[in-house]
């Protein structure tokens, strides 16, 4: 019996199981939670692909919290209301938003998704807040051809000029200074600031346009412009590469604190830093690429307010840098999701987003910050963006550390080379999750569904 085991109950070790699962190969899976453990023997044996190892596979997940799920986590109250501490939604677009649509059905679960057409005021209006006020973010070709503030010129200038910049020379830069260049600086201080916090809570100065929107960075070295990408397509043809997986037994023992686990591969899909502390020391120069990618903490307040108290009705608004540092956004839960409000009688859900990558700056540390200034600082946020003078009628404060991987200039190096390291030492181990091809929950299925098609050298 060849055995895998999955580490880490989140989405990524979730769906790779899923995709485990779906070989006719599997007779047992087995899911353990509330483990804790370390990998401690690794020897090379032979070279085989697992799928010729043996006709029985047994896959073993193991979860040290209580609970699976990982960072999707909701609160689910007795009269219907339903809070969501992590995320709330997909992008169901592109090859990698129909993986999950195709998970989700196969699993039976179709019929729970609540979908938001594109029509839907919530997919149309995105708000940003910017000098004391909420401004909705320009679209369709009036919005392109009018100046919209904050702008204080029409977009559609921005990307005609776009086409006449010359081709960066960077093997990668910050998310910021690409744009800057491009598409101009105002774009980026606001448009592009705003996103990078709602996407990755992070400081568009710091990420990493080839790692964070790798759409953006092939557009340009593809086509030489971002507007004739666009226009022309990705001229790309998506293949998902299904190469059988050369590799050599490799023996694993993992110690739990009841026992001891032996595998034949693993699949990891804890965040790096997890990683970091089983490992053994012969795996040091993996440690110290794992080490290497930061992460940052987000307070989540999640609010419910008596009756419909929104000014305006879309997604939510996000803020620039520029504007508060402390304060992310604040998703309307109720506009996209009304399904999830209490049964009886009219509420609004709202949850503000707080921290990324300035926690520490605005808040100190994660330890001692008290719920009570992040509560009090979430309600301030909705007075004074929303105008609702009242109090909320149920609050809850998550704080949410090293919830989200920040990928810097040069994070596909580090990728790259973690993998060499695991392919010239023959460590049977895939890395999956959020930490390395993506964060959002679509990548993370997607890259699980990879690792087991390489692993075992088939398509599932
Ligand atoms: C507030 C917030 C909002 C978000 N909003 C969205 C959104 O709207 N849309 C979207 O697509 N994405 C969103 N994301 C991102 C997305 O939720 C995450 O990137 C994704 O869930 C990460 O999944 P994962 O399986 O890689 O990691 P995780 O969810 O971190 O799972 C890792 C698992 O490993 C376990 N673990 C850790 N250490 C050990 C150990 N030593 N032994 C065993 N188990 C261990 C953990 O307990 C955890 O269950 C959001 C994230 C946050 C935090
Ligand atoms: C911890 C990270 C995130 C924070 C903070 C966050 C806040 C936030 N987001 C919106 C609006 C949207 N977010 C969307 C997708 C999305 N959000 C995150 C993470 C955080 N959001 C991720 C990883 C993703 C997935 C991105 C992807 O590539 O699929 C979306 C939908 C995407 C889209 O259609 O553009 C919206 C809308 C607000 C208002 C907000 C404020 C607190």
């Amino acid at each position: 019996m060849t055995t895998v085991a999955v580490l880490g109950g989140g989405i990524g070790g979730l769906a790779a199981s899923y995709y485990l699962c779906k070989s006719p190969q599997v007779t047992k899976v087995t899911h353990h939670h509330g483990a804790t453990f370390c990998l401690s023997v690794y020897v090379s044996v032979s070279d085989m692909v697992l799928q010729s190892l043996s006709l029985c596979l047994q896959v073993i997940v193991l979860e040290s919290s209580s609970r699976f799920g990982g960072w999707l986590w909701s609160t689910r109250r007795s009269d219907g209301a339903v809070f969501e501490h992590g995320p709330r939604g997909i992008r169901p677009a592109g090859a990698v938003g129909h993986n999950t649509l195709n998970m989700v059905d196969d699993l039976g679960l179709g019929g729970d998704i609540l979908p938001v057409p594109y029509s839907h005021v919530a997919s149309k209006n995105r708000y940003v807040y910017m000098n004391r006020r909420l401004h909705r973010m320009p679209s369709g070709l009036s919005g392109l051809l009018r100046t919209v503030p904050p702008f204080s010129r029409p977009l559609l200038l921005s990307v005609a000029m776009e086409m006449l910049v010359k081709k960066g020379v960077e093997e990668d830069e910050s998310v910021h200074s690409f744009v800057s260049r491009r598409l101009g600086k105002e774009l980026a201080d606001i448009a592009v600031d705003s996103l990078c916090r709602g996407v990755f809570a992070g400081d568009c100065r710091k990420l990493s346009v080839r790692s964070c929107f790798p759409v953006l960075y092939d557009a340009e070295q593809r086509r030489g412009s971002l507007t004739l990408g666009m226009l022309l397509g990705s001229g790309t043809l998506l293949t998902v590469v299904l190469f059988t997986f050369l590799f050599f037994e490799f023996w694993v023992k993992i110690s739990l604190e009841d026992g001891v686990v032996s595998a034949d591969h693993i699949i990891s899909a804890l965040p790096a830093k997890a990683l970091v502390s089983i490992l053994p020391p012969s795996c040091q120069p993996l440690i110290q690429l794992l080490q290497d990618i930061a992460t940052v903490t987000v307070a989540v307040v999640n609010l419910e307010y008596e009756g419909s108290i929104l000014p305006v009705s879309g997604f939510g608004h996000l803020l620039p840098s520029s504007e508060d540092q402390a304060l992310l956004g604040v998703v309307y839960d109720s506009v996209p999701f009304p399904q999830h409000d209490r049964t009886n009688g009219r509420t609004t859900r709202l949850t503000v987003m707080m921290g990324g990558a300035w926690f520490h700056e605005v808040f100190g540390s994660p330890d001692t910050v008290t719920e009570e200034r992040l509560l009090a600082r979430a309600t301030e946020a909705v007075h004074c963006h929303l105008g609702v003078p009242t109090a909320p009628s149920w609050s809850r404060v998550s704080l949410q550390r090293d919830c989200i991987p920040q990928y810097y200039p040069g994070h596909f190096r580090r990728v790259e080379s973690m993998r060499s390291f695991i392919r010239e030492n023959n460590l049977s181990l895939s890395l999956i999750g959020s930490s390395y091809d993506g964060v959002s929950v679509n990548d993370v299925i997607f890259n699980g569904r990879t690792a087991v098609e390489q692993l075992l050298g088939t398509g599932v």
